[in-house]
């Protein structure tokens, strides 16, 4: 009943900009994009050295403006389906206080819209499901777990940089760092969740990517009834038979690997070895299958964005890169990458979090309220969609001050908030019980990948750069990110 809704949070005092039947304010957001794709076009014709971090009414020109009007809490609409926008610290502290990891919802419009991708995995279920499943899964998690995949993870990126060493020698030291992160990190992720070496992988691996590709690269009419079937029925269909066929390849590697589960060598090493030990409660087979994928989506592109901003920043910021390389030094010595002295690179650290706030990979953080929840002397009803812009409050000025939009990563030297004036303006991994389960994994992923990168190239940023993040479910540089490297 989104109408009932819509009125209960007029009547509690939110507003926002007028809808239009069926289609929200999906046009006007479709029309601001489209001014700010353009306006960013003419003025990235300019030098590298003017690249900007103020993001915000790049990656979302429609909410930045109605931020002016309505302020950080106000209410959209996505076709018929009514979001609550928040981008105000102190509103999500209030509205979470009383709520559960457990009694958070997510909203229905996304679960049928990313069913293909998730299905019922731990991003998307919810109630008793959400404690079965984190229970099963947060043990294959610890840092004592993931750091058994230290060294699938340095063997991909030593591939990747064999890769950019050949092609730097053979004249060409310009490469798209890009799409080559992100088909590492998914070479990654794919070993570590399914246990299955790059060849085997592949045919899995290239669906699932062609997946989202079809699902995101089209204009989406989320919360429009039957949009995406109406607008988009051919990039819809071949979404779900792709989805379909990654079920049918996955499914037989999970059965194939219950019947061989006396490997021990691959049982220390990936999830899906710990998933099927369980921890002593089991997942359905279809469920891992689910689990399986929404690894794969949730943990790989997210943690390639990470690394690719990291190089377009630490390019502008050479200095930067001879700090870490020191760090690198004296932390690892010359010799090969060490898992357990992954800690020691506290400047990494510092970099890490300072590329989340500047460039969040996970840009949002959606919610469904499963109750009436009390904010002051508001109520959020049972029901509403919520939308949390992590990019505005990583952007904000009344939290971090006037260098709000410069890379410091000394902000975190001292403080884990980075300086943040709220504990919650700076949550790249989201709030609460719900907070991202791959954190850790992506962290040592992170200094491992990053390591390797510096140790071997110093790197600036080619003059065919076009600055233009945006987002396609995650913030990506839309035009890749085009690197001159040096083998050093
Ligand atoms: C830089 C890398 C990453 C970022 C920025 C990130 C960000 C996030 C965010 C913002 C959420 C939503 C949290 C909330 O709703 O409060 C989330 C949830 C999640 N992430 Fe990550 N993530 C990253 C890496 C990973 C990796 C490597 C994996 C797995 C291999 C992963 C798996 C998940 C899962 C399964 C959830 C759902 C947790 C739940 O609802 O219980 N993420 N992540």
């Amino acid at each position: 009943m989104p109408k009932l809704r819509y009125r209960k949070l007029k009547a509690n005092g939110f507003e926002g900009p007028t809808p239009n039947f069926p289609l929200g304010n999906i046009n006007d957001m479709k029309k601001e994009l489209m001014k700010k794709a353009s306006a960013t076009f003419s003025s990235s014709l300019n030098s590298v050295f003017a690249i900007g971090h103020d993001i915000h009414s790049l990656a979302f020109p429609y909410f930045a403006s109605w931020q002016k009007l309505h302020g950080k809490v106000f209410i959209y609409w996505l076709g018929t389906e009514p979001f609550l926008y928040i981008a105000d610290p102190e509103f999500i502290k209030k509205m979470s206080a009383g709520v559960m990891g457990k009694s958070w919802g997510k909203p229905t419009v996304f679960k049928r819209d990313r069913k293909a991708m998730f299905g019922k995995g731990l991003v998307m279920v919810e109630g008793d499901e959400w404690v079965r499943h984190r229970h099963i899964i947060t043990p294959a998690f610890t840092t004592a777990n993931v750091k058994g995949m230290a060294s699938l993870m340095a063997d991909s990126a030593t591939h990747m940089l064999d890769r950019w060493t050949a092609l730097v020698n053979s004249g060409n030291p310009e490469i798209d760092v890009e799409s080559e992160i992100i088909s590492t990190t998914g070479e990654i992720i794919a070993k570590t969740s399914f246990g299955i070496s790059f060849i085997d992988g592949e045919k899995v691996f290239e669906k699932l990517r062609s997946m989202q590709v079809t699902l995101f690269k089209s204009t989406r009419y989320v919360g429009v009834p039957y949009g995406n079937q109406i607008m988009c029925p051919k990039e819809t269909l071949k979404a779900n038979n792709l989805g379909k066929e990654i079920d049918l390849l996955l499914m037989s590697i999970i059965d194939n690997r219950k019947k061989m589960n006396k490997d021990v060598d691959r049982a220390e090493h990936d999830l899906l070895s710990l998933l099927l030990a369980g921890n002593g409660r089991t997942l359905s087979t279809r469920e891992m299958v689910d689990e399986c994928k929404t690894f794969f989506f949730g943990g790989h592109e997210t943690t390639a964005l990470a690394l690719t901003w990291t190089l377009l920043l630490l390019a502008q910021h050479p200095e930067w890169q001879t700090q870490l390389r020191e760090e690198i030094k004296q932390v690892m010595g010359d010799g090969v990458i060490d898992p357990t002295k992954l800690a020691g690179l506290r400047k990494i650290g510092w970099v890490m979090n300072e590329v989340l706030r500047l460039y969040s990979p996970a840009p949002n953080v959606q919610r469904q309220a499963r109750e009436d929840i009390q904010v002051d002397d508001l109520v959020i009803p049972n029901g509403t969609n919520m939308w949390i812009d992590l990019v505005s409050m990583h952007h904000d000025k009344q939290l971090w001050g006037e260098d709000v939009d410069e890379f410091k990563p000394e902000r975190f030297k001292d403080d884990i908030h980075g300086g943040c004036k709220h504990k919650m303006g700076f949550m790249p991994f989201g709030f609460g019980g719900r907070m991202c389960i791959g954190r850790n994994l992506t962290m040592m992923e992170y200094k491992i990948v990053l390591s390797l990168i510096l140790t071997r190239f110093s790197f600036s940023i080619s003059p065919n750069y076009v600055h233009c993040p945006s987002i396609v479910l995650s913030l990506r540089p839309s035009k890749g990110l085009p690197l001159i490297l040096q083998p050093l």
